[in-house]
């Protein structure tokens, strides 16, 4: 029989519409919306999405990337290829640095963008699991340091707690404007929480 939170997907709005339109997860209306208002992601921009599977970011970026763009999607889990060229998946750990050096390689230079919808393995324990969360965040923050060109932008997923305000204020010191957004399809109950970074001010990185 099926469970309540089963139940409740399979009735959800975006979980239909994702279905119906071929993405891959409902997560997808979410990468949607916010390029919408943002404008985060253009044709010909290199994009990294980390913590990428099953790839509904990720179709939204090739899509928003077009044809002289590139995906370069990094997970844990394996992520079932796109037919586009353009698209490379990386199955490791982001926060290793061999992953990082694979990402490196890849992208042969730097990325306009980078986007993390991560979420970290929960354990149920609150405390341990908002740590992981910031762990997970802070990572993020530093490979832009080291992938991200000058003037970049990023979309990353957070959660609302302990460590989420010193987050934000090094996410405010590392790029010229900041807003923190929740899509309509991110569901109410949920404390997930985008923070949109544009302009990539990283001292003495003009690449
Ligand atoms: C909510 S899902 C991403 C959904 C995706 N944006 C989509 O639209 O299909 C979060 C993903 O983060 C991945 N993840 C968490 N920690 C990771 C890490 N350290 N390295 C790589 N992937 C990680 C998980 O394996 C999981 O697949």
């Amino acid at each position: 029989m099926m469970n309540q939170w089963n139940q409740e997907h399979r009735n959800d709005e975006y979980y239909k519409k994702a279905k119906k339109q071929d993405y891959r997860s409902r997560a997808s209306f979410k990468l949607l919306q916010l390029n919408r208002k943002y404008k985060i992601i253009k044709k010909g921009d290199s994009v990294v999405d980390l913590g990428a599977a099953p790839g509904g970011w990720s179709q939204v970026a090739l899509e928003a990337a077009g044809e002289d763009g590139l995906v370069i999607a990094v997970d844990l889990n394996w992520i079932k290829p796109f037919p586009e060229e353009n698209f490379w998946g990386i199955k490791g750990d982001f926060t290793q640095e061999e992953t990082i050096n694979e990402i490196k390689r890849t992208l042969q230079g730097k990325a306009q963008v980078i986007i993390s919808d991560a979420a970290p393995k929960l354990s149920g324990i609150k405390d341990l699991d908002q740590l992981r969360v910031m762990d997970l965040a802070q990572t993020v923050l530093q490979i832009s340091d080291s992938v991200l060109k000058y003037k970049g932008n990023i979309i990353m997923k957070v959660f609302q707690g302990e460590g989420y305000p010193e987050l934000l204020k090094e996410v405010k010191r590392n790029f010229q404007t900041v807003r923190t957004t929740k899509p309509p399809s991110s569901r109410k109950k949920s404390g997930e929480m985008y923070i949109v970074g544009r302009g990539f001010r990283r001292a003495g990185k003009q690449n």
